[in-house]
């Protein structure tokens, strides 16, 4: 298993955001995180990455106890604009290069290129489109075993939304595992192989979509009403 929940309890104050979650993730998978607005996905993704711990339970990564060694290995795509605003493309590049052993710049910059940016713009000038556009090029550039997008495709244009897909297929493989939280469930239903439903802090369902479709004839987005 690549990541594993144990019986997760996340308390904000007295708000229970993650109530008593079990959850495994397999090596290779490529999963959609959907839930209403509020249901606990962020905070998920969060503490997988190491962001904030779990008030109860435990995370394993791949089979230890998630530890702060693990972040070298697990590349998380947040929903806050997370660059300096002082910051140009080529000083994210800098940034990532730093911090991340596993970043890959010729990747990053072939991305960018292609995503219609380039190495002299300012993230604080840049449309909140291109800034997701910007986050989702260098968290895609690093070759981490769990690559955790929150939110990737939000407030991406259509062309840009085709282009992080693609993007996100061809970083995918048998050895790492992407996880893909996203209200836009048309869109992913094409690539992500299973879906985990949330709901309220917990988990509802986990459900492989290919299999659903042949035995139930089932949409992603049918699915999704049914769940929710
Ligand atoms: N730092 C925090 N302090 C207090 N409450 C929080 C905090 N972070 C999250 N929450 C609460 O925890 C619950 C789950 O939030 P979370 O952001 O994980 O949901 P989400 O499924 O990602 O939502 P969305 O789809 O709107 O992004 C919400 O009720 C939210 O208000």
């Amino acid at each position: 298993m690549m990541l594993e929940y144990r019986n997760i309890t996340k308390k904000f104050g007295n708000k229970e955001a993650v109530k008593e979650l079990t959850l495994k993730l397999k090596k290779g998978t490529i999963y959609g995180l959907l839930g209403e607005n509020g249901s606990g996905k962020t905070t998920l993704m969060k503490m997988a990455a190491g962001l904030t711990q779990p008030t109860e339970g435990e995370i394993l990564f791949e089979g230890h106890p998630l530890s702060y060694q693990d972040k070298a290995s697990i590349a998380y795509m947040s929903t806050e604009p997370f660059f300096y605003s002082y910051m140009k493309v080529k000083d994210v590049e800098e940034y990532y290069a730093d911090f991340f052993e596993d970043f890959d710049r010729e990747q990053f910059r072939k991305t960018i290129e292609r995503l219609g940016l380039n190495e002299e713009m300012k993230a604080s000038a840049m449309s909140s489109g291109m800034n997701a556009k910007l986050k989702a090029a260098a968290t895609l550039a690093r070759k981490a075993d769990l690559l955790l997008l929150d939110e990737p495709l939000n407030g991406v244009d259509y062309k840009a939304r085709e282009e992080i897909i693609a993007l996100i297929l061809e970083e995918a493989d048998e050895n790492r595992t992407m996880v893909i939280s996203t209200h836009l469930i048309e869109e992913v239903e094409s690539f992500i192989e299973d879906a985990i439903f949330i709901k309220d802090g917990h988990l509802v369902d986990v459900v492989n979509v290919e299999t659903e479709r042949m035995t139930t004839g089932n949409s992603l987005a049918e699915l999704y009403l049914q769940k929710m």
